[in-house]
Order: C-alpha cells, then structure tokens, then sequence
C-alpha cells in the first residue's frame, strides 16, 4: 500500500496552473494585490489538474494519537494518562480542536495509532457532542487502529521496528482514503501524544541535519533545565542511531512516533489522490519531512497553515520551502493552528470562483 500509494504521486499540473495565473491577471483587482494567496489558488489548481479548483470543502481534521516510551526520560512534566484523557476530550467535543473545528465545520476523527493507556469511550447520553460510534457528522469518530501501546524508549532503542513503522503509515494512507471517499475536500492534520514534540525534534534534525538545540523547543512549556535535558535527549537519540535521511521509513521507527508515521501516511495520502492537505504544527512538519523524503512531489499537496512557536517547525518549514499561512505564536497540536488558517485557503480558492473579471464587470483597466 505505501508502495503504491507513492507511485500515485506526481506533480502538479502546468496547464492548470498557467490557467489559474491568467485568471488571477483578469480579475478585478490589482495583479499581486491578494499576495500569498494568488500562488496558494496556483498551486491548489496545479494539484486538483482544474482551474478553479474545488472549493476546501468540508474539510475533515485527522487526529492520531499515540503514547512515547521517550516520556520516561521526563521531557515532560505532564503525565502520560493525559493522550488517553485527551482523546475522551475530543470524543466528547470538549477541547480546543472541537472548538476550532465547529467554527470551521470540519468533522473531527480520532484515530488511536499508540495510545498507551485505556481510553474511556463510553457514550455519554447527556453530551451535545455524543461520542465513539455515532456516524452522524458533527460528531467527533474513533477509529481503534493499534500498532502497539505506545514507542519504545529511543534513547534505549529504535522506537518502533521498521514494520510497526509501516504499519503506523498505512493506518495514514487508510485514514486519508477513507475521508477522501467520504466527502472530504482537505485534510488537515492533528495529533495528540504527551512528549511527542521530543521525537518531532529528533525527526526535524535527522531529515535536515540541523542539530538537536535547533530543532528542540518547549512543547508544553517546559523549564530552563527540562529544556536543557531534553536537547540532549534528543541528541543522545540521534547519535545511537545515526538515521539515514534518504531512508524515511528506518527514520521513522528509530526516532519517529506512531502519529508521527500516521501522519505521514496520510500526507502521502492526500497526495496521492490530488486533495491538499493542511498542516498544523511541529508534529506535522516534521512528518511531512518524512513524506517529501518518500515522495518529494507531495510538497505539492501540502499548505503550511501556521507557524508553531516551536524552533524546529520553522526548520522544517524552511527545508519544505512552505510559508504558513498564520503565526499567531500557537504552540498547542491537535490541529488548533490548520483550523484557524482553513478560511484562508478556502478566501484563497473562492476568489478564482466567484469575482468577477474586468472584462465582464465593465471595470477599466489601467
Ligand atoms: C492538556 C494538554 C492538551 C494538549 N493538546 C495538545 N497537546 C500537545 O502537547 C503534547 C506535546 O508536548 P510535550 O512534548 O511537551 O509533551 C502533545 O500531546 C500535543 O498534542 C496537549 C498537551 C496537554 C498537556
Ligand atoms: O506545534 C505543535 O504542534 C505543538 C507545540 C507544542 C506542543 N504540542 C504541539
């Protein structure tokens, strides 16, 4: 499956966006004058092979979740029953991505890839928001797709074996396909995992070569010493194993995570079948560098949606060549940062649909 869902990734498509470009010249605006998002409407044609290009909606939010043996080394202050207790959050519609998505009426799905504790997933009769089971749109979905109950240690060992790996970017590549067949228009990505920005960091290094203090930042917000350790977690990591860049699925398993690999999975399968993908924060970054190493043409499917104050996004960011489309200093997951920048891409494409050009305004032109 990872196999051929890599062969399906091709380029974008010229004469889409040559005819985007030429539409953008006749509308009734100065040329350039809606900046970043004149290339954004280029590039999302490019991708679609029409000009315009549908419309990113309904946009569906992907949240995988998964626990990380690295979390002994206490780069975290945060307990680790806190996935599982976040993942009956979303269930329940009551934490920040279900906020985020309501607003931009986005359906949530959870997919639990690692999570180590169990979840509680009983449906609560007296919630709005229902939970696990329900197929009804609003309500948030799980989806149980266990590789293992959490990474090992990778200051120990390789965090997942190349199979676990695999099996964690299929369950991606599922995911995406999945809500592609179902309706949806964008992806846009989420995640959940206590101590999961540590392996984003070790990724973002082992891909780009920067070195662990670059790549390393705060997560939730941890102290001067914590924050000092965690860099030489992060570094110790990647002097045991030494990842090869050039093989993203053995850098996925000795230093990744299972949302991580997940992630990457369905960024691959968003570009696969030509729908974009909007990215959230570190974790996302950094497993679309896993993608474009896959697969470089998936860059094509990929819209930065903002700025992670964590240092390593911007890395990652820089070595993707994508600007976010937002920075708001956000430094949350889940996919909180995608969904605040959704109406921008979606300003983005309405604009090749629905102003009018001079010609057929009767506006004159300079
Ligand atoms: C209550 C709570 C809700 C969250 N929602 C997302 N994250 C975010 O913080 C975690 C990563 O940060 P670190 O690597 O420092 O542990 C991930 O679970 C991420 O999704 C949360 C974290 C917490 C504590
Ligand atoms: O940018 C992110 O996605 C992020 C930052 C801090 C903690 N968790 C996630």
């Amino acid at each position: 499956m990872l196999e051929t869902t890599i062969a399906a990734i091709g380029p974008l498509d010229e004469p889409a966006m040559t005819a985007a470009r030429q539409l953008q010249a006749r509308l009734t605006k100065p040329a350039g004058s809606l900046g970043t998002l004149e290339e954004l409407s280029v590039r999302l044609a490019g991708l679609a092979r029409s000009c315009p290009p549908p419309l990113p909606d309904p946009a569906a939010v992907a949240i995988f979740a998964g626990d990380h043996g690295v979390h002994a080394q206490r780069v975290t202050p945060w307990p680790q029953e806190v996935t599982a207790q976040m993942v009956g959050n979303f269930l329940a519609g009551g934490a920040v991505v279900n906020a985020f998505a309501r607003q931009a009426g986005a359906t949530v799905t959870v997919i639990d890839v690692g999570v180590a504790n169990p979840l509680d997933t009983a449906p609560d009769p007296s919630g709005p928001a229902g939970s696990a089971g329900s197929d009804r749109d609003d309500v948030p979905r799980l989806v149980s797709a266990t590789v293992r109950r959490g990474t090992r240690d990778m200051t120990v060992t390789a965090a997942l074996t190349r199979d676990e790996a695999r099996a964690a970017v299929e369950v991606g590549i599922r995911i995406a396909g999945e809500l592609i067949d179902a309706g949806a228009a964008i992806l846009v990505t989420g995640d959940m995992g206590i101590a999961n920005t540590t392996p984003a960091a070790a990724l973002i290094a082992a891909f780009t070569g920067a070195d662990a203090a670059e790549a390393t930042g705060r997560g939730t917000g941890v102290d001067d010493p914590t924050y000092q350790h965690k860099i030489e977690v992060v570094g110790a990591a990647l002097r045991r194993h030494t990842p090869d860049p050039t093989d993203p699925l053995g850098v996925l398993a000795a230093v990744g995570g299972l949302e991580h690999a997940a992630l990457t999975g369905l960024i691959l399968g968003a570009a696969a079948r030509r729908v974009p993908v909007l990215l959230d924060g570190v974790i996302a970054v950094s497993a679309a560098l896993a993608a474009v190493a896959f697969a470089p043409d998936a860059v094509g499917a990929m819209v930065a949606g903002h700025r992670s104050a964590e240092p390593g996004a911007t890395v990652a960011l820089r070595r993707l060549g994508l600007t976010p489309l937002i920075d708001l200093g956000l430094r949350l997951g889940e996919g909180t940062g995608a969904l605040l920048a959704l109406p921008v891409v979606t300003g983005a494409v309405r604009v090749l649909h629905e102003v009018a050009t001079f010609d057929s305004a009767g506006v004159a032109e300079k």
